[in-house]
């Protein structure tokens, strides 16, 4: 009989605090994110999310708590080992957060100039491969953001997040703003990278079809901490009214009866 390997967290949040003034957003907060997983975070608005992440990519201080990122402490540990973590994850923001006088390609080839010591021609080789892999086409690599529609935007941000062939990708809100056909192509290339490259993903979203379609678990902020975390098959039976409001509502029906047509269609023509 085969033994399933152990399960190895990549991260592990413990004990999380985060305070702005007198609002608390985060007390005791725990997490772990398992290597290989589509990890959904999820929660109401203003409950932390992207705090969340931000704290985790250390873009933002806690009060308190640890975090390790691939068995580095990034709270506590020395800038060093920061630094050397930090180039083993990537990092797409909502709004792309692309440098707006850079061409797509030098923003792809940014991390690699800030990290590696590659020839132009190479940076630009592996630029344009990474441009490729997102669905971009080669016309993409010289036009600015501004040029761009906010789907190209979206897959150009996490060309750049790919730049250094990260083990771990955070993604903000990817299918924010994206209309469904364009969200669901999105989450199509995430769920195919991440099979491909193995990729861990942390994803903080709104979107429904996402969390169905892509995510292996979800993690649930409340009350000021993960309240729930697993399969999203077992959130409806989490006992708190926003959690039951929100997976239970009409709009996760959608979304499930989406998922589950796709996959009978699936099975279907295999
Ligand atoms: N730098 C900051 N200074 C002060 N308050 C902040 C700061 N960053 C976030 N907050 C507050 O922390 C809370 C959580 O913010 P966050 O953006 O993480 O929420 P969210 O769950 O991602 O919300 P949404 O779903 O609406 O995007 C909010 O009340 C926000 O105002």
């Amino acid at each position: 009989m085969q033994s399933t390997p152990p399960r190895e967290a990549v991260i592990e949040v413990r004990g999380l605090r985060n305070q702005f003034g007198p609002q608390v957003v985060h007390d005791d907060l725990n997490l772990d994110v398992w290597r290989g997983e589509v990890l959904g975070i999820v929660g109401g608005s203003g409950t932390g999310k992207s705090v969340l992440l931000r704290t985790i990519v250390g873009l933002n201080s806690p009060a308190a708590g640890s975090i390790k990122v691939l068995g580095v402490d990034v709270v506590n540990g020395s800038e060093e080992d920061r630094q050397s973590v930090e180039r083993r994850w990537g990092v797409a923001f909502q709004d792309g957060a692309l440098f707006s006088s850079l061409s797509v390609l030098q923003n792809v080839e940014a991390p690699m100039r800030e990290h590696l010591k590659l020839s132009e021609n190479l940076m630009s080789a592996l630029g344009q491969l990474k441009i490729s892999l997102v669905g971009l086409q080669p016309l993409a690599c010289g036009k600015m953001p501004s040029e761009l529609s906010g789907g190209m935007r979206k897959r150009a941000a996490l060309a750049r997040a790919l730049a250094l062939d990260p083990e771990i990708v955070f993604l903000d809100e990817p299918t924010a703003g994206l209309d469904p056909i364009g969200a669901a192509a999105y989450d199509e290339l995430i769920g195919e990278l991440q099979h491909a490259l193995g990729l861990t993903v942390f994803m903080v979203t709104h979107d429904l079809d996402s969390l169905y379609a892509i995510c292996d678990r979800v993690a649930v902020l409340a009350e000021k901490r993960v309240y729930a975390e697993g399969p999203i098959e077992m959130m409806p039976e989490v006992d708190h009214p926003w959690i039951q409001e929100y997976f239970t509502g009409p709009r996760a029906r959608a979304a499930q009866t989406k998922t589950e047509t796709k996959t009978d269609t699936a099975s279907l023509e295999s």
